[in-house]
């Protein structure tokens, strides 16, 4: 049995005072039984968030980290200083990290592998362009994005990722894929799992939908059989939007 995650990406958005106003709004408003809940915040922001979500049941996740554990990186972020946060979650790979600083198929793999070394679960993002998915050509992009991304990683680490399948046409233009349509792409993906490793593996494995959910389309995507959450930007940012797609 997967458990639904809904998960925030808050992008670069918040002051810290915004960002506490929001931890207390969750604190008085609880998610839906038996639904995991994450905040994906920016950096600055993760160990004030730790402390104010403490006992809301919402977990606390990063947006991105380097690949070394350590060194001569100004500017970057390992994966140890993001768990001594208490965040316990990290997005890689996500299309806007792709698309404008340059991130390739082959650092994000070693960003998983250097997360789930530290005990960090990443998710893992993937999706095709408009072009691509025009051209036909969205599980063979996905497919090299999945096969990358997990390349190296056994078995037993493999269950403890997530996977992301944001369509990079439909993130912040309002343009949802429909459910049907992005269950397809989802049931794909399981299914490069149970080629890659093994039934068991693509079973327990979660796979999000991400790209323009909000509280219209979030019920939907939820009934379908291999989609297990969502990871939702401009949704996510007000808390009481956000509390309403936890209770979807
Ligand atoms: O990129 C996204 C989440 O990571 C999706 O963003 P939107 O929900 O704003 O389309």
């Amino acid at each position: 049995m997967r458990t639904p995650l809904i998960a925030g990406n808050w992008k670069m958005n918040k002051t810290l005072d915004e960002a506490l106003a929001f931890a207390r709004y969750l604190g008085e408003h609880a998610p839906k039984n038996g639904v995991e809940t994450l905040i994906c915040a920016p950096a600055p922001l993760l160990y004030s968030l730790a402390d104010a979500l403490a006992g809301t049941r919402v977990a606390l996740g990063a947006q991105n980290m380097h690949h070394e554990a350590q060194g001569a990186f100004t500017g970057e972020i390992s994966a140890a200083m993001i768990k001594d946060t208490g965040a316990t979650y990290v997005i890689l790979g996500h299309s806007e990290r792709r698309q404008l600083f340059g991130e390739t198929d082959a650092s994000v793999n070693r960003k998983t592998i250097c997360a789930l070394k530290e005990g960090l679960t990443p998710i893992l993002c993937c999706g095709e362009s408009l072009e691509e998915r025009e051209a036909d050509r969205t599980t063979e992009v996905i497919k090299a994005q999945v096969i990358s991304g997990l390349h190296g990683i056994a078995e037993a680490d493999v269950t403890k990722v997530v996977i992301a399948y944001e369509p990079i046409w439909a993130i912040g233009t309002g343009k949802t894929a429909s459910s049907a349509d992005a269950n397809e792409v989802c049931a794909a993906i399981r299914g490069i799992i149970s080629d890659l490793y093994s039934d068991k593996a693509a079973e327990s494995l979660r796979i999000l939908y991400g790209g323009s959910v909000n509280t219209d389309t979030v019920k939907g995507l939820m009934a379908e059989a291999d989609i297990d959450g969502a990871l939702v930007g401009g949704a996510s940012l007000a808390a009481e939007s956000f509390h309403s797609l936890t209770t979807f």
